[in-house]
């Protein structure tokens, strides 16, 4: 059985408690490793770590050093890529192709394209008169804000927690990272390769465990840290902004959503539907920013449900490694429950189920996954809870609309705000509708087309904040102005 242990000012440790839990595969049941839980101490020595690294050697490291470092930290997950594919798929039962596509180089770009964004930063300067007529000249320093918490999700594993660690050290600061409990695999094999880099000790560290009375909260709550940064539920992300609260740290979040795409009769069907299919089931429909709710134009409407089911039921559920594979399970038995009891809901509310609804029949071997069929429901009135609630499963309600301006009001009538598709061939729509749409994120014409370079994050209930290219600058460092009389 393997063990995956907490990773301490450059070492793998277990827990003083001796407290573990098991790494479950979703895709069949089976426990694939023996992870050791942290407790306040792992917590309190893995801060204390990143404190000492801020004032160690990396706390003065030469920004091209730091840069140097981190394209090492680059290259390290390339040259073990099918090591890193092989984890997360275990993990998150996540087909291979989507893994060696998506999660793996991404986790890699993050610490490239934040190590080459970084070095060529200018901050402000201003001369100002005063009344001797010397003046005075402001000029303003970047610093790194200190010891970044960084708490991640089980859905994009390696990719989320990079795109907060990536920027954290280009920006000079040290991390403690608590992956999910659900997904500790890729956290603990990138510390292998920031000691195979040469990363100094304590600058990354990993704490294991769960939320609540956990590393989670242990870790949001300790005096020692500098600055909180978190993707996952709304729900969680208000626990944490109250953890913050006590030490008056700030805090970075992206949160759930309830995300709409809009196809407009003018749109390119087939390019419509291919980036629906993705939008809805891709990760099995666990992406933040995966659609939930298709509003079609009414003359588009039959066709479009009609092939939107077409391409749901030629998916291909099975194991990672399968080459044909593109769809997994979800990642538990626990959010299997939760997708399924909102089937139920459509099934009570009166939906229309266009296909799926339920549990698909699996192979002996993979009968104790946490396998749901692909779903997609009609008829649904917009009060449904259905349309209403987060479900991040792989499903999707589609409604009819008849003009811009109501399906405008539709897609901004929720307490979210993360992201929007739409689909229209007519510019000047795109350009008009777009703005308006109460959303941190909005493609036309595709879905989840990022460049790392671009603000990302959430309106509304969505999230706090924007990281993405200079923007995570605010979050991951701090100005401060010098004042020179002359
Ligand atoms: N990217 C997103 O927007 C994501 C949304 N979700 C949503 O969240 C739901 C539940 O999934 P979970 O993994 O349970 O999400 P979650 O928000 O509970 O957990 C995310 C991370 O926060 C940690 N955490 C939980 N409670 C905490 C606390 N009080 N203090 C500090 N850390 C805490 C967890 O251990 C995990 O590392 C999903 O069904 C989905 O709706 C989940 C993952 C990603
Ligand atoms: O940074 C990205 O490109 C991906 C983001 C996806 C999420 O944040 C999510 O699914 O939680």
């Amino acid at each position: 059985m393997r063990e995956i242990k907490n990773f301490i000012n450059g070492q793998f440790v277990l827990s003083e408690s001796g407290r573990t839990f098991d790494d479950v595969n979703p895709a069949n049941g089976e426990v694939i490793a023996r992870v050791h839980e942290a407790g306040q101490e792992e917590v309190d020595q893995a801060v204390a770590a990143a404190n000492a690294a801020m004032n160690g050697p990396w706390g003065t490291m030469a920004v091209a050093e730091r840069m140097k470092l981190l394209q090492k930290v680059a290259d390290g997950v390339m040259a073990r890529f099918d090591e890193f594919v092989e984890a997360e798929c275990l993990d998150t039962g996540k087909p291979k192709s989507l893994a060696s596509h998506i999660d793996i180089p991404r986790g890699a770009a993050n610490f490239q394209v934040f190590a080459d964004l970084v070095k060529n930063i200018p901050t402000e300067s201003f001369h100002m008169d005063t009344p001797d007529g010397l003046g005075a000249h402001n000029y303003a320093v970047r610093k790194p804000r200190g010891v970044i918490a960084v708490v991640a999700p089980w859905n994009l594993p390696l990719l989320l927690m990079t795109w907060k660690v990536g920027p954290a050290l280009a920006c000079g600061n040290a991390v403690v990272v608590k992956p999910s409990e659900e997904t500790p695999h890729t956290a603990t094999l990138l510390a292998e390769v920031m000691n195979e880099a040469g990363i100094p000790e304590g600058v990354y560290n990993v704490v294991h465990g769960f939320g609540p009375d956990s590393a989670g909260e242990f870790l949001t709550r300790h005096p020692g840290i500098n600055g909180i940064t978190f993707t996952g539920e709304s729900k969680t992300g208000t626990a944490i902004m109250k953890a913050a609260s006590e030490c008056l740290v700030p805090v970075s979040f992206e949160l759930g959503g309830k995300n709409a795409a809009v196809v407009f009769a003018d749109a390119d069907i087939d390019k419509a539907i291919e980036g629906t299919m993705r939008s809805v089931f891709a990760n099995c429909g666990q992406v933040c920013l995966g659609t939930e709710r298709v509003y079609v134009e009414r003359p588009l409407f039959d066709e479009f449900v009609k092939r939107l089911k077409e391409g749901a039921e030629s998916l291909r559920m099975g194991w990672w490694q399968d080459e044909n594979v593109n769809f997994g399970p979800v990642i538990s038995q626990e959010h299997r429950q939760k997708v399924l009891s909102y089937y139920e809901v459509a099934r009570k509310d009166g939906a229309n189920i266009v296909t799926g609804g339920g549990v698909p029949e699996m192979p002996a071997n993979l009968s104790e996954g946490a396998w749901v069929e692909p779903t997609i429901w009609t008829g649904l009135g917009e009060d449904s809870a259905v349309v209403q609630e987060e479900i991040f499963g792989p499903c999707c309600h589609i409604a009819p609309f008849d003009s811009e301006e109501e399906v405008i009001s539709l897609v901004n009538d929720t307490p979210y705000g993360l992201a929007a598709a739409v689909w229209t061939e007519n510019l000047s729509r795109a350009h008009r509708v777009a703005p308006k749409l109460e959303v941190g994120l909005c493609w036309v014409n595709s879905w989840f087309l990022r460049d790392l370079r671009t603000p990302f994050g959430g309106s509304k209930q969505s999230g706090i904040g924007r990281e993405g290219g200079v923007h995570g600058l605010e979050f991951y460092s701090e100005l401060s102005n010098i004042c020179i009389k002359l």
